[in-house]
């Protein structure tokens, strides 16, 4: 074992009441906004080829000439509410709004920076109605906040001589204010989701990241804090230098998923997702392929049986409006949760891997399993394996309760559980009510 000052200061997961509920969220939104909606991935009429969110990087768009977006920022249709009813139709528990990406553009009145809203065309604060709303529509609301700052001078990928070093030491106490600054605007806010901090210039801060996370937990007591916010002083990121998760819950599951339990080590941790392949921000073109309602809907099944949450971005245009294609898909994906979010929320990893049919989830300190079916076999017969001594005592589909479903034993704790072909398109649940025969 390394001796570690500045590693994990846990071993296992957090077990008070405001890291279960979170366990507990299943569903999602990211909200991904800034100046970057404005230009939506293109300029002069060139398309950039990254994520739009990434356009100041481009040498499409000379960088003097992204900074003076802040001059265009008047979304006309932001309306906060909107936002946190999309959310809550699509049946989200909690929401990540940027407050800062990586251009240094703050979506709350700083004081420590010119570069908010406070100095473009809106004036406002965008921060507050955003969290007031999402606040009143019962969905909890995490802050994300890039370490990254394009805009700052004080910024440096690295700390290669004297000049870096005192330039980045007025940077670290810029980032320890904002930080401080929303926690303290924004105190009902339950976590904040790190980025940009994979740079070596932050990599080399294990004790000035170590302390500002302790001063941040002791201001906010119960603030979830992910795996992406600090290295030890090993340089190991995520995990420290003994592969202890560092944080509260791995925030490694950015655009991918795990595949089975030993993938996720453990820990807590929530998959972030984009519709196209890889555009965070408001993209006008969404080119290559859009990913379907029932291609995320089986992504939340997935992080579900595998013990995580499901979070599904969202990258309003630049006016302030959701595009139509994502509240499509918050609509679709919301008629389906309206059905079946018994299997989702408070739901955890079975013990059971993934069936041909699909995938088992548990609801946490109950009795029963569930069978989210994405694979209907043609035989209407649903194999099913479970842990010795575990018995069914009923079966049934979600949407029809009173209609019990044959089961037959076929093997030692194997069962068929016979379900005529469903007709539709749609992925649905059967409740398998259990008990233990110990
Ligand atoms: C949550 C996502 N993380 C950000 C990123 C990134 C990135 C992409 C490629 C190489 C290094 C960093 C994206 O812009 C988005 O905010």
């Amino acid at each position: 074992k390394i001796e570690l000052k500045h590693g994990s200061h846990r071993i296992g997961k957090r077990t008070d009441e405001v890291m279960q509920k979170w366990r507990g969220y299943g569903l999602g939104q990211f909200i991904h906004w800034g100046l970057y909606a404005i230009p939506g991935g293109e300029w002069n009429g060139k398309q950039y080829n990254g994520a739009a969110e990434w356009i100041r990087s481009w040498n499409g768009i000379p960088k003097s000439t992204y900074d003076s977006l802040i001059y265009k920022f008047n979304p006309v249709n932001f309306n906060a509410d909107e936002w946190a009813t999309t959310a809550k139709q699509m049946g989200a528990k909690y929401v990540t709004i940027t407050t800062k990406h990586h251009d240094g553009f703050c979506l709350w009145p700083s004081k420590y920076t010119s570069y908010t809203v406070a100095n473009s065309p809106w004036k406002k604060d965008i921060m507050k109605p955003l969290v007031d709303a999402y606040d009143k529509a019962g969905i909890d609301v995490i802050l994300y906040f890039s370490v990254m700052d394009w805009n700052h001078p004080g910024w440096r990928y690295d700390i290669k001589t004297k000049e870096d070093s005192v330039a980045f030491e007025g940077f670290k106490q810029f980032t320890r204010n904002q930080l401080i600054e929303l926690l303290t605007m924004y105190p009902t806010a339950k976590g904040l989701w790190f980025d940009g901090t994979w740079d070596k210039s932050w990599v080399k801060q294990a004790e000035f990241a170590d302390q500002l996370e302790t001063e941040m937990r002791k201001l906010r007591p119960g603030l979830i804090i992910g795996s992406r916010f600090r290295a030890d002083e090993k340089g190991k990121r995520h995990f420290d230098a003994n592969n202890v998760l560092m944080g509260d819950y791995e925030q490694g599951w950015e655009r991918k998923l795990p595949n089975k339990i030993e993938d996720v080590h453990g820990n807590d941790w929530d998959c972030v997702m984009t519709v196209p392949e890889n555009q965070w921000g408001y993209n006008k073109a969404w080119k290559g392929h859009i990913k379907t309602a029932n291609e995320l809907i089986e992504m939340t099944a997935k992080s579900v049986s595998l013990g995580g949450n499901f979070v599904l971005n969202f990258g309003p245009q630049g006016d302030g409006a959701i595009r139509k294609e994502e509240k499509q898909l918050a609509t679709q994906i919301g008629n389906w949760m309206k059905i079946n979010k018994e299997a989702i929320y408070n739901c955890q990893y079975a013990g059971l891997e993934k069936q041909d049919w699909g995938y088992f989830t548990k609801k946490t300190g109950g009795n029963k399993l569930y069978m989210v079916v994405f694979n209907a076999p043609v035989s209407g017969a649903y194999r099913v394996k479970l842990p010795a001594k575990m018995g069914i005592t009923k079966a049934y589909a979600l949407a029809t309760p009173t209609q019990s479903l044959s089961t037959e034993e076929i093997h030692t704790n194997e069962y068929f559980i016979h379900l005529k072909k469903q007709g539709g398109d749609q992925p649905f649940v059967i409740v398998l009510e259990t008990k233990n025969s110990s």
